[in-house]
């Protein structure tokens, strides 16, 4: 079984706008089936937040999440590990279903097991919590292969619950599988475009940005893979690929899937933090004609004689 968790939060607004999270955990439940969140990460800029905002966050999601959510994770790596360790804590404490810590990014670990001792530590502070390894390089800058740092991390980490794998490196992400396969990991891709390769290596599960507006669409190639349909399971990467590809071009991160998202759903996500910048006018009005033209977005007079649509 797959679970396709999505990456969020997207603190609406400057200020945190703690409100539309009930709403947002309907929207995903219900619109485009996601039922696992995956909180102050990556999307929802969590390392642009300070620790009382993270802890406000947190809440927030396994509050409105109950019974309607699968699993809440909470990212809580930071670069003091006190901090890290507090938000680890904190997110036993209120019940989340996981943690997740990305490599400390200013003064790094030159070394797997520098890396993993840190990591060690964060855990500890959780004791009864899953905990899952964020390999994210390109932003970290911590470039240890992901496929060393899960050697023999169990004996180190007794919590150690799965990989979060955000990178294009198939083979460290396959490795990492392959060399784990009588434990029971959780292998999250974390590259939405490249998510079928990774299924045919052994993913597990995903989180990614792209889940909170095509979740749904992504459901369906879970599905057709889980069939082994691999026809239409590609058909719908593609089409997936061809949404990605079209904003990649355009210039495309965190502030823009904020943009998409408020489109797609209708709840406010709010502008990004300094130092990233809201999306342009252009970009958000030429991502909404694309995901008409996929058929993403649906209007009915578009179906007719649209050759690229993908429902
Ligand atoms: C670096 C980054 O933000 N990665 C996201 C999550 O991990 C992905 O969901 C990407 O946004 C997505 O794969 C599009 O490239
Ligand atoms: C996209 C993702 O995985 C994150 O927000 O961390």
């Amino acid at each position: 079984m797959y679970c396709l968790g999505t990456s969020l939060l997207h603190p609406p607004f400057r200020e945190i706008n703690f409100s539309v999270i009930g709403q947002y955990v309907d929207y995903l439940v219900k619109e485009q089936g996601v039922k696992n969140i995956f909180v102050n990460g990556t999307t929802g800029e969590g390392l642009s937040l300070s620790i009382s905002e993270r802890r406000r966050v947190a809440e927030e999601w396994v509050t409105k999440g109950r019974n309607k959510l699968d699993q809440v994770v909470i990212h809580v790596g930071a670069l003091s590990l006190k901090e890290s360790q507090e938000l680890a804590q904190h997110a036993a404490e209120i019940g989340a279903d996981g943690i997740a810590v990305i490599a400390p990014f200013f003064l790094k670990p030159w070394n797997k097991d520098v890396l993993i001792n840190f990591l060690k530590e964060v855990a500890a502070a959780a004791p009864a919590l899953p905990f899952y390894y964020y390999h994210i390089p390109a932003l970290t800058g911590v470039k240890i292969r992901a496929e060393e740092v899960l050697d023999g991390i169990q004996e180190k980490i007794p919590t150690f619950q799965g990989l979060k794998f955000s990178d294009t490196d198939l083979l460290d992400f396959a490795q990492c599988v392959d060399q784990n396969r009588q434990r029971q990991f959780a292998f999250l891709f974390g590259v939405d475009e490249q998510l079928l390769s990774a299924l045919v290596m052994g993913a597990t599960g995903a989180v990614g940005s792209t889940y909170n507006y095509l979740g749904k669409k992504t459901n369906q190639m879970l599905e057709a893979f889980e069939r082994k349909d691999f026809s239409s399971a590609l058909n719908h990467q593609f089409c997936i690929q061809r949404f990605i590809n079209f904003v990649v071009k355009l210039g495309f991160g965190v502030s823009q899937t904020k943009a998409i998202m408020t489109l797609v759903s209708g709840i406010p996500m709010g502008p990004p933090r300094l130092p990233l910048q809201k999306a342009s006018r252009e970009f958000t009005d030429n991502a909404e004609a694309k995901l008409r033209s996929l058929d993403f977005l649906s209007f009915n007079d578009l179906k007719d004689g649209n050759l690229e649509a993908c429902s």
